[in-house]
């Protein structure tokens, strides 16, 4: 596909592809062209898709609204991490089943590998979060809040799951419990897409990956390829 911002052309012809329950990473510097590509997926406007096509279980959904994606299974976890700071985590979380409940009594006509999970469930990914269930979001550490907004994004029926920079900001011990949750959600056999700037961290998890520079794919590959492919590595992820 090939998107704008305005007359700013950022996507040039990008083509990939998530395999239904992997763990697909897209990894690139700064300003590649991840979080467009995210936002394009998610229908996020802008940017503008002007060429090429969005599809998810084989149905085009390029020009659908982020609502009609979201309720086709697709979440989306933004860099900014949204949550409502001035309610606790067992609030935040019941806002989603709030938002999960509209969405169904709008109806939809796909059927849902993944519906949406209860706060048990999601306690049973996150057992941290059932420890500060009554805390305030806005004073969880940072590793906290990116938890809380997976679980929310897993409370909606969700068989794509993104993730846009997860471990951004977070010290290593925290990098993990982000990391072993994400693999367990991935047992579920929820489909995973995780980008990332911290290439080492993604490609520990990742069955695949994308790297993508200046708008484009330069690679695209197993995990183990990527490790194996310094110059790839060097030039284009700096490790
Ligand atoms: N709203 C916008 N309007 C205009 N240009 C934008 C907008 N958002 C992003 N861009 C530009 O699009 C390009 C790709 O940005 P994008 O956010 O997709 O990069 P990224 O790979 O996610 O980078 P990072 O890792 O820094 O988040 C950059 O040159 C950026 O300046």
């Amino acid at each position: 596909m090939d998107a704008y911002y305005g007359q700013s052309h950022i996507l040039r012809d990008l083509s990939m592809h998530v395999e239904e329950g992997e763990v697909c990473a897209l990894l690139g510097r700064n300003g590649a062209g991840k979080t467009t590509t995210l936002r394009s997926i998610a229908g996020a406007r802008p940017p503008d898709v002007r060429e090429g096509t969005v599809s998810f279980k084989g149905r085009n959904v390029t020009d659908r609204s982020t609502e009609d994606i979201s309720s086709l299974g697709i979440s989306l976890v933004p860099e900014e991490r949204r949550v409502f700071p001035n309610l606790s985590v067992e609030e935040n979380l019941h806002l989603s089943d709030v938002a999960r409940n509209w969405s169904n009594t709008v109806g939809r006509d796909v059927s849902m590998d993944h519906p949406g999970m209860s706060t048990e469930e999601v306690y049973e990914v996150f057992p941290r979060l059932e420890e500060r269930a009554s805390q305030k979001a806005g004073t969880l550490s940072g590793g906290e809040q990116q938890m809380l907004a997976i679980a929310r994004a897993l409370k909606q029926d969700t068989d794509l799951l993104m993730l846009d920079e997860p471990y951004e900001g977070l010290a290593p011990q925290i990098i993990q419990t982000v990391e072993n949750a994400i693999e367990r959600i991935a047992e579920t056999g929820t489909t995973i897409l995780l980008v990332e700037q911290n290439a080492v961290a993604a490609m520990n998890i990742a069955d695949r990956a994308y790297v993508v520079d200046q708008g484009s794919i330069v690679f695209a590959g197993g995990s183990e390829e990527l490790r194996g492919d310094e110059e790839i590595r060097e030039r284009y992820l700096g490790v």
